[in-house]
């Protein structure tokens, strides 16, 4: 293969494509409108209304009449809104989205010459999309479920879309099992039950018969498939791609996004009653970062393995099934995004945004992978019968770099290409094709042999491996989770066939957690299993990830008050949360307004307890005030807030006499309170008995092993929840 010069490549582009603005939200302000009061309501075709409200009809002032078929604005109004949806997605019909912006700290250019990848003065303009994988657009943003992660680079040469999940590995090798795969866990067919779940037969009799997606499953039922946050995720390309580098080399490479925040998950019981207390949970957090200025942030990173060393591992690299484990392949961190923008409109950006695994640069290829190469050819097709044949011209799709090729016509074209010939050769050499060195795509001349066969590799026959790799890597806590994830998902199994195979299933990754299983669950408790190699890797754990620095930016933190709460508890709290970026609300028994103890001040507070409820939030503050707190105390919705936030592992603060409150609400006598004005912290319940002047003061310094009280409750949140409560049993006893 010629060598290719990235520079020359970019120059000669220039000359002959024009300049090219990098900026896509300038691109999409080219169909971008506002709406103002100084504008008239006119019909589509632009003819200006009188009214919006009444439809032409044969009608005086004593006798409604018959509607007028005549009126073309109310024919438009209904029969525009009548044909308004679209197919959802086939899969991932959930989802929420934000632009931003890629830039490599690292070039790449010994693996790659894709400036993306390799031009660290480059800013790359994206989109990216998040989702559920089973649910309906309609359905919750907490459930259970893989979350994709879909990046649309706008680059300089060209659309790259690298559509990805937050889990590393997928549930098949190859894709034509993708149909099986899916309808195993869509609501079933006969009665369209259960809706975004996993915990149902069908799913589980597929899992068990088909023994490839056993590494898979214990991921998706791992703390990954429930995620605190979009912005508390990985992002994982799976497939194995291929990237070239200017000698015209080849490697083999894995992609992977890392967020600054940390990756952290709710607990189970939160995502559950999520879903029906809130279910966008997920996208409004994502947006409420945004418009806060709290922009998520991910380091990009890429696993390379040379070309000659594809045959040195004990799988196959080209298995989606299959990690490559971190001490043998290390993740390079090359990259930064940052979301920073929230859409304008979700239809024409979120939900028509159309991701292609098929869209690369040079310098990307693809690999032998073979569920790569289906997933190739399903997504082109996807969009035509979901947007259309001209997907492609949609704002939000169309590239920032000049288009110009002889594909013509179709629904919806809106391009207009001037000249005669919309062929290739033609007698005026219009649009010639690119040369190598103008920036045309060239594929790695790659040698191909083989019989033509329906076969897979050798490799590819072992499914438990990585199983027991990824169960061996997990924290004590994780494995409780996983745990308690199969006794939920296998109780919704009615079927005894379905759960009792699966209980023996799990024996092939490690007889502990089968036998915990079963004996829940009420299958037949295996007595022995395959042998489990022992071996751990690292960068499996999300304990392994977390926040780069300690921070408490964006966690949402309730306050929770009465008439009569303590003001320099409250304003101090108040103030120091909003400096630390961290969301504060108060929650009121009652929305209105609420007075101070000493009468000096009254605040509106941001919702009631009735209205909101501890899901929502990360952690808990209780300021005192002798009326607040006996308020509280009477209310048994204020007594459920402090018990589930505490079930739900989150950091609870209580001052002055709000203390006591929360050691009745908890009533446990492992967790202990202040007596004194000395801070305590009992599994991250962190209590201050006596305020002074200067307890809580606003400038705090998150790190470990802190004294004052803010500074201790904030620490606390910043370690996302207390895995001490849950190790020492105490979370279940209270009732929540
Ligand atoms: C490595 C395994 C896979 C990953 C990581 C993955 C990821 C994703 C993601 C993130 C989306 C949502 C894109 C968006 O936000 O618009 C998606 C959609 C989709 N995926 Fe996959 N997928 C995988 C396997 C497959 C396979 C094997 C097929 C088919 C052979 C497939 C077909 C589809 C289709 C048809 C959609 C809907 C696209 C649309 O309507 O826009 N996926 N996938």
């Amino acid at each position: 293969m010629a060598n290719i010069l990235p520079q020359t490549m970019e120059k000669v582009q220039h000359a002959v494509l024009g300049p090219r603005g990098g900026d896509k939200v300038s691109d999409l302000g080219k169909n971008t409108k506002e709406m103002t009061n100084k504008m008239r309501l006119t019909t589509d075709y632009g003819v200006k209304q009188t009214t919006a409200d009444d439809w032409l009809k044969a009608v005086d002032k004593d006798q409604a009449g018959p509607l007028l078929l005549e009126d073309p604005f109310a024919r438009e109004r209904i029969m525009r809104f009548d044909h308004e949806r679209i197919p959802e997605r086939v899969v991932h019909a959930r989802g929420t989205g934000a632009f931003g912006k890629f830039r490599v700290f690292e070039s790449a250019e010994d693996v790659t010459f894709a400036p993306v990848l390799t031009d660290t003065s480059r800013e790359t303009p994206v989109f990216v999309r998040f989702s559920t994988v089973l649910g309906s657009r309609g359905s919750a943003d907490t459930v259970r479920d893989v979350r994709g992660f879909a990046t649309k680079f706008y680059t300089q040469e060209g659309i790259w879309d690298l559509v990805g999940n937050d889990i590393p590995v997928f549930f098949i090798q190859d894709a034509i099992k993708f149909p099986d795969v899916i309808h195993a866990g869509k609501p079933e067919p006969h009665n369209e039950v259960p809706q975004a779940q996993s915990a149902h037969n069908n799913f589980w009799d597929f899992q068990y018969n088909h023994t490839e997606a056993t590494h898979m499953f214990m991921w998706a039922m791992s703390d990954r498939a429930i995620p605190r946050s979009y912005r508390m995720m990985q992002g994982f390309g799976v497939n194995t791609f291929t990237l070239i580098n200017a000698k015209g080399e080849r490697h083999f490479v894995k992609f992977t996004w890392t967020p600054e925040l940390g990756v952290h998950s709710l607990v189970w019981d939160e995502a559950l009653k999520l879903a029906g207390q809130d279910p966008d949970f997920h996208r409004k957090d994502l947006w409420e970062a945004i418009e806060n200025g709290v922009y998520p942030k991910w380091k990009f990173g890429i696993q390379v393995i040379p070309e000659a060393d594809e045959h040195k591992f004990d799988f196959d690299i080209l298995d989606a099934t299959k990690i490559w484990p971190e001490d043998l392949v290390p993740t390079r961190y090359i990259g930064e995004m940052e979301l920073n923008r929230n859409p304008d409109e979700f239809f024409p950006q979120t939900e028509q945004i159309a991701f292609c695994t098929s869209h690369v640069v040079p310098g990307i290829g693809f690999s032998d992978d073979p569920l790569l190469q289906g997933r190739n050819f399903s997504y082109f097709d996807t969009q035509i019968s979901r947007l259309g044949v001209n997907f492609q011209e949609l704002p939000i799709n169309r590239p920032v770099c000049p288009v110009m090729n002889f594909n013509r016509d179709g629904a919806m074209r809106h391009t207009i290409t001037r000249g005669t010939v919309n062929y290739w050769p033609n007698r005026f050499e219009i649009c010639p094709p690119a040369s190598h060195e103008e920036g045309g795509y060239v594929e790695y001349a790659q040698k191909v042999v083989g019989m033509k066969a329906r076969m897979r590799s050798e490799k590819f026959k072992e499914h438990f491996n990585q199983a027991q790799l990824f169960w061996n890597s997990m924290s004590a806590v994780e494995k409780n989770h996983i745990i308690n994830a199969f006794m939920f998902e296998l109780d919704h199994c009615e079927d005894p066939v379905v759960y009792g195979r699966m209980v023996k299933r799990l024996a092939d990754i490690d007889l502990g957690l089968a036998q915990t299983v079963a004996e829940m669950v009420g299958g037949e408790i295996p007595k022995e299993g395959r042998p489990n190699h022992g071996r751990k890797a690292p960068a499996l754990s999300q304990t392994e990830f977390p926040a780069v620095k300690p921070t408490i930016a964006s966690r949402r933190i309730a306050i929770l008050i009465g008439d009569g709460y303590d003001p320099i508890s409250f304003s101090g709290a108040y103030a120091a949360i909003t400096a630390a970026l961290a969301i504060p609300l108060v929650i009121g028994t009652k929305r209105s307004k609420v007075t101070s103890s000493d009468g000096s001040t009254s605040v509106q507070p941001h919702h009631h307890l009735e209205g909101f409820r501890s899901t929502m939030v990360d952690a808990l503050f209780i300021p005192g005030g002798e009326g607040s707190v006996r308020t509280l105390g009477k209310n048994g919705r204020a007594l459920h807030w402090i018990r589930e936030a505490f079930g739900h592992l989150k950091t609870i603060g209580a001052t002055g006499e709000a203390v006591n409150l929360v050691n009745t609400a908890i009533g446990l006598p492992e967790v202990t309170v202040s007596d004194s004005g000395e801070v305590h912290d009992s599994y991250g319940v962190v209590t201050l008995r006596e305020i002074k002047p200067g307890s809580l003061s606003e400038a705090v310094t998150i790190a470990k092993g802190a004294k004052g009280f803010l500074e201790s409750f904030f620490w606390n949140i910043s370690q996302h929840r207390n895995w001490d409560r849950e190790l020492a049993g105490l979370h279940t006893q209270v009732a929540y």
